[in-house]
């Protein structure tokens, strides 16, 4: 993994693998579902990786032991809808305790700005570690609009999620969130006219639903 200390690169060869056959536009809905589903499984992996742990007792079935486990303020996943609830089951799957926050926004496809209309979260993120997650960081203002209404919730340790970003949307995200860290399958090249991210996968939503 590849990494400064506000944009994480995940490099491993699993995730490239699984990127490149959803970038394929003949991928089946099926297939992207699963494939996000899996890559979602491997970028909790990476996104984790360094949460404290902390000695405690406990008892194997010979003796008494000191063993790690995961100290400290608990996970919330928050997915962006649609397409970040690909990610989901994937991460749930690692973290099955993990409270969960679903982000309702689509973008106009006009304007481009993120239209909000669903939040429901945890009513105080204020002591929770919070895992804002969507496959597509394209002009940045989903995840921008996302991130502001988790603080409204009193959430201040917060990491983004995503398969790939523009890098447009990192400048724009790093701009209005400075604190919160980015992990990236990738970092394409740039937006097209329509805010699309060239090379890309399409639209994350329509691809994962079949709604196209
Ligand atoms: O960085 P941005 O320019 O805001 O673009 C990224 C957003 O666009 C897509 O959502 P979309 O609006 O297509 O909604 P959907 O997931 O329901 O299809 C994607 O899933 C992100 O949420
Ligand atoms: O390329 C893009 C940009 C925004 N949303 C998507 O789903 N794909
Ligand atoms: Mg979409």
């Amino acid at each position: 993994m590849l990494s400064n200390s506000d944009v994480h690169l995940v490099s491993h060869p699993l995730v490239q693998h699984k990127l490149s056959l959803m970038r394929e536009a003949d991928r089946s809905t099926k297939g992207f579902r699963e494939l996000l589903n899996e890559i979602g499984m491997l970028l909790c992996y990476e996104v984790t990786r360094d949460l404290p742990l902390e000695m405690v007792d406990i008892e194997t079935p010979l003796m008494a032991m000191k063993a790690p486990k995961i100290a400290g303020k608990k996970l919330t996943f928050a997915p962006i809808l649609r397409a970040g609830v690909g990610f989901l089951d994937g991460m749930l799957a690692l973290v099955p305790s993990a409270r969960v926050a679903h982000i309702g926004l689509y973008r106009d496809p006009q304007t481009l700005q993120a239209v909000e209309y669903y939040f429901k979260a945890p009513h105080d993120l204020s002591d929770r570690t919070v895992i804002l997650m969507d496959p597509m960081l394209a002009t940045g203002n989903s995840a921008s609009a996302a991130a502001s209404l988790l603080r409204t919730r009193g959430a201040q340790d917060m990491r983004f999620v995503c398969l790939l970003a523009a890098p447009e949307g990192i400048n724009h995200f790093q701009a209005e969130h400075p604190d919160i860290p980015i992990w990236t399958a990738a970092i394409d090249e740039k937006l097209n006219d329509h805010g699309y991210i060239l090379p890309g996968l399409g639209d994350a939503g329509d691809r994962m639903y079949g709604t196209k």
